[in-house]
């Protein structure tokens, strides 16, 4: 196959084309959210049916009294007794429950319960774990009754106990909540992850003991050192790939999961301080803490140096009812009021006093809103179109710096205002991907733009995208799926004069327990897992290059199997050529650049491998991609081995 390339770019490559698309599906509470607590609890829930509701640090949305709520909390010491009980004084009316624990009168040792991580807590030596709960007597110990001494602590799976702190519990401590916080830096690093945070309480008079607890939390140190923020580990894997947006919260986890609107995620319940987050009932069978919010996700968006893509919900249940007319308007105050949380003037938004009285007076940077998701006609009862045209009127008319995306199919149904932008989605096989880079070719070029917020490789089933393994699911992205992705993403650069944005989907999972695969990144309670997908979209964003060079086309019939792209930094010139194979044998390539001085040595970075590979937690290193210098030059030559994708830079005077 000959390239020939053209000199003059036919248009820019967006800033914004590699992003991240983010929502709370087993990737928020339980992974990014460094909070250790969570983890425990999101692993209860994934253990056990379906049925329970997640217990988490604080027992959110659970049901006191029972054994469910207490789920991913075992007590320590056989005299010690824990139940979750509605706590006659709460903490706060956002957190109604707490732990009681009951220690008998003549009982003697140390006593308490202890929390197991989810799948396990790392812990390693000379790293800061920040421990802290709340607690309240409900009576006052007897005089002369001494002080208990409280101690928490992160305890190896032998019962080494690896860092620990005691304070004596303030006996009068009888009406309020009293808040500890202590720093646990163990000095060796434990054998495994199973290891567990353990609150124990001793030296109690013979007349017995009882505290409520509320509100427990761990957290390891995080990124870029902010408080209730990411888990490094996974977040520094994001940042490799130097995502240029974050589309946040949603995907399902935005929608309403019930009939009511109740269920939908709220902006105001994921701010301020965490004893003021009741948490909800999430979208992918578990209770999200909220402690990751909104502020949590715009000061991130700021750290990675992203954009945010931020959705509004827009009244549409998953359950396919949805709210429209009248109904709505509080739902657009409520947009409105998330918006200005965002952008907003302190001095005549409430909402944008309340960022400033959380510490953020500044606006932060915001210029697409989408309304909501996956809205199409398919899921909705054919209202988008009503819903659109009162919030968007709304919403241009308060914001009109703003863009809007749409979230429904292009074709139908017609919206007013007309969309400047609408949110695609993709799940498919890697063989339609790897055929199908045209997707955006015979797009109308009428103004229209292209966010691509979600795409995969889900199954190798075109009948069945969605089922179970044995029906063809992928577990992991496969080099097959990563190959095809790659195709298409080199009609995402060929297309970048309409297509500003595209995202893989999902961003994240738990390898012990997800409610969807594939996932781009996996990750248990130690480990990151790069998937082969992953470094596609690492080394495109990272090889984006700011304007697109026409070229020879691809063969863009069903038969077609190379595929590639060329770009060029224009400050420095340097081209950046992108090549798809999905073929199972290698094809010779000879490009043709029309310019006069090109080095004679380029760089290829390759991703190959068995078809069927994957990176997992088994062998999570087993496709990675390889550098090599290739001879190039003003014409050269290039073998693309089978299934594989390469990058190749070269610098051009
Ligand atoms: N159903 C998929 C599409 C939706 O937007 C996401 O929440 C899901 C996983 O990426």
């Amino acid at each position: 196959t000959t390239v020939s390339v053209s000199a003059s770019a036919s248009h820019a490559i967006p800033t914004t084309l590699y992003g991240q698309m983010f929502e709370d599906i087993s990737s928020g509470d339980g992974g990014l959210y460094a909070e250790c607590n969570n983890f425990l609890f999101f692993s209860a829930l994934l253990f056990t049916v379906r049925k329970l509701v997640l217990q988490n640090r604080a027992f959110q949305q659970v049901t006191p009294n029972t054994a469910d709520a207490l789920n991913a909390w075992t007590s320590i010491g056989s005299s010690a007794s824990i139940t979750v009980i509605a706590d006659p004084s709460p903490l706060s009316s956002a957190l109604p429950n707490s732990l009681l624990l009951s220690i008998p009168p003549d009982a003697s040792g140390e006593l308490g319960f202890a929390n197991g991580g989810y799948w396990g807590i790392k812990v390693a030596a000379n790293t800061d774990y920040t421990a802290s709960l709340y607690y309240r007597l409900p009576s006052a110990l007897p005089n002369g009754a001494g002080s208990p001494i409280l101690t928490l602590a992160l305890q190896a799976e032998d019962g080494t106990r690896l860092a620990a702190h005691s304070t004596p519990l303030l006996v009068n401590a009888t009406e309020g909540w009293t808040h500890i916080s202590a720093v646990l830096t163990p000095i060796e690093t434990p054998p495994s992850t199973a290891n567990s945070f353990t609150v124990t309480v001793a030296g109690f008079a013979p007349a017995g003991l009882e505290v409520h607890f509320a509100l427990l939390s761990l957290f390891p140190p995080t990124f870029k050192g902010r408080v209730n923020g990411m888990r490094a580990d996974i977040a520094e894997t994001l940042a490799e790939m130097r995502p240029a947006f974050w589309r946040f919260p949603g995907g399902n986890n935005l929608e309403a999961s019930g009939q009511t609107t109740a269920t939908r995620w709220q902006w105001r319940n994921t701010v301020g301080p965490l004893t003021e987050r009741p948490g909800r009932v999430g979208d992918w069978t578990y209770v999200n803490t909220d402690g990751l919010g909104l502020l949590e996700y715009l000061l991130w968006c700021e750290d990675m140096e992203m954009e945010p893509f931020m959705a509004v919900w827009d009244g549409y249940s998953l359950d396919g009812t949805s709210i429209t007319g009248a109904a709505l308007e509080p739902l657009i105050a409520e947009a409105i009021d998330q918006i200005n949380f965002v952008i907003g003037d302190p001095a005549t938004s409430e909402a944008a006093a309340l960022r400033a009285s959380l510490g953020r007076s500044e606006p932060f940077a915001l210029t697409y809103v989408e309304i909501g998701n996956e809205d199409n006609v398919g899921r909705a009862p054919g209202t988008y179109a009503s819903r659109w045209n009162s919030i968007v009127t709304n919403l241009t008319a308060t914001f009109p710096q703003l863009h809007f995306m749409a979230t429904s199919l292009t074709t139908t149904p017609v919206l007013t205002p007309t969309p400047q932008i609408y949110d695609i989605h993709l799940y498919q096989t890697p063989k339609f991907f790897s055929t199908d880079s045209f997707f955006y070719d015979s797009f109308v070029r009428n103004g229209m733009t292209f966010f691509e917020g979600e795409y995969a490789a889900t199954s190798t089933n075109n009948s069945n995208l969605f089922g179970t393994p044995d029906q063809g699911r992928l577990l992991w992205p496969t080099v097959a799926g990563s190959v095809g992705e790659a195709a298409f993403m080199t009609g995402l650069e060929r297309n970048a004069d309409i297509v500003f944005a595209a995202s893989y989907a999902p961003l994240l999972g738990h390898v012990n327990g997800s409610q969807w695969t594939p996932n781009l990144v996996g990750f248990d309670a130690g480990n990151v897992y790069k998937s082969t997908s992953f470094y596609v979209q690492k080394l495109f964003s990272l090889n984006k290059g700011d304007e697109y060079l026409p070229s020879t086309l691809p063969n863009s019939s069903t038969s077609g199997t190379l595929f590639w792209s060329v770009t060029r930094w224009n400050s420095t010139g340097e081209l950046i050529i992108k090549i798809s194979n999905s073929a199972a044998s290698p094809a010779e390539m000879t490009f043709v650049l029309p310019f006069e001085t090109v080095t004679t040595m380029g760089t290829a970075q390759v991703i190959t491998g068995a078809g069927t590979a994957s990176n997992t937690p088994e062998e999570p290193n087993l496709v990675t991609p390889t550098t090599a210098q290739i001879p190039t030059g003003a014409t050269f030559n290039y073998t693309a081995p089978a299934i594989s994708v390469t990058v190749i830079t070269l610098s051009v005077q």
